[in-house]
């Protein structure tokens, strides 16, 4: 991974002296000061708005499992749906297999980048079409529906992820319903996958079987993995690189042995001691602005907060020519389930 000073951060991919050409050419993630703002209803950004995300660089090598950090409001969610194309920003900003996520369909279409998360509860959508994953319908029909897929790999993943076949998913667990969405995200081998916590539900066993399964899907295929997450069980030698986010700006982006270097407390403590610092700088900038006679918090745009999928608005709105967002199913009943295993994007 390199870091946004070009620095090589010593990731997975990360040659060195005669190996850089062949370093830089497998770097398989590149955003490249990243800067975007929430579209209002006409598709721009309000004047006056500041950017969410401002002056964000990363790299990412081929194998680089990357855990990515930040307070609530921080811009990890944002940054993640970025990356997986769901919303529009200049494609020189974001590089995905060396392809624009937003304007090359087919990155998500192939399965080549996936995206696991969103409103999973609800609906599951593949290759932009959205399925109810409340349906009466089993777990077999939803797994086994999805086409194309490497048998071995699909009972691998039915295995770790320990699902009973016959479940209904309109009566399974919230546990249960998540495990199947993410074995159907992971079916096709993907080669960069982007996580938005999704393993809040999952019992302790399912979540290590995950975090292995992933683990191995990096050290042995060169996938490349970025994990938005608050939940640090299991996750202290998990990840290759940590990425700490904060107000849309990244703040560091490490080797785990460099944080280890940093700290010797466990990632969760030194995770936590940095949004400690954060939160007291925010105080600190408050009551200086409060000292000065200005408001504590800076004014909020009206305007800014876009209901819905903002890439369609946008879209809408610009008319690029581009149809963004989902196309809605017009499967009837269980027995006209197709799937591709593109996992949820453009929802
Ligand atoms: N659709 C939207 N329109 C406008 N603003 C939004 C939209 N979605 C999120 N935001 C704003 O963007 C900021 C970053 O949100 P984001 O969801 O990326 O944060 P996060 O780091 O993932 O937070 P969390 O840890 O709580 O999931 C927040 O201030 C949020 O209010």
């Amino acid at each position: 991974m390199a870091n946004e000073s070009g620095d090589d951060g010593g990731g997975a991919g990360g040659g060195g002296g005669g190996a850089a050409a062949a370093a830089a050419s497998s770097v398989v993630v590149e955003v490249k000061n990243l800067r975007f703002t929430y579209p209002g209803i006409d598709g721009h950004p309000p004047p006056g708005s500041a950017p969410l995300i401002d002056g964000f660089s990363l790299a990412l090598r081929a194998g680089d499992r990357c855990l990515l950090v930040g307070s609530n409001g921080a811009g990890k969610t944002t940054i993640l749906k970025i990356l997986g194309g769901k919303h529009m920003v200049d494609p020189d900003m974001v590089r995905v297999l060396g392809r624009s996520a937003f304007h090359d369909v087919a990155l998500t279409a192939s399965g080549d980048l996936s995206y696991l998360g969103g409103e999973w509860r609800r609906d599951i959508a593949f290759a932009g079409f959205e399925v109810a994953i409340q349906m009466d319908v089993s777990a077999e029909k939803m797994i086994y529906g999805v086409t194309g897929v490497d048998p071995q790999r699909k009972d691998e993943l039915i295995k770790i992820l320990d699902i009973d076949l016959s479940w209904r998913m309109h009566k399974v667990s919230d546990g249960q319903r998540r495990r199947v969405q993410i074995c159907m995200g992971l079916l096709k081998p993907f080669k960069v996958l982007l996580l938005d916590e999704i393993t809040v539900d999952l019992d302790v066993l399912a979540r290590g079987n995950l975090l292995r399964y992933l683990r191995k899907e990096c050290e042995e295929r060169g996938a490349v993995i970025i994990y938005a997450t608050h939940i640090f069980d299991g996750l202290d030698d998990w990840p290759s690189h940590v990425v700490y986010v904060a107000h849309g700006k990244l703040q560091l982006a490490l080797p785990l042995e460099k944080v280890k270097e940093m700290s010797n407390l466990s990632l969760m403590r030194t995770v936590e001691s940095w949004l400690r610092k954060e939160k007291e700088e925010n105080r600190k900038r408050r009551k200086e602005r409060k000292a000065m006679g200005l408001a504590e918090y800076d004014k909020s745009v009206e305007g800014s907060r876009v209901v819905g999928d903002p890439a369609r608005s946008a879209a809408r709105v610009m008319n690029n020519g581009w149809a963004a967002g989902r196309l809605h199913s017009t499967v009837a009943g269980e027995e006209n389930f197709f799937f591709s295993s593109n996992s949820v994007l453009r929802q």
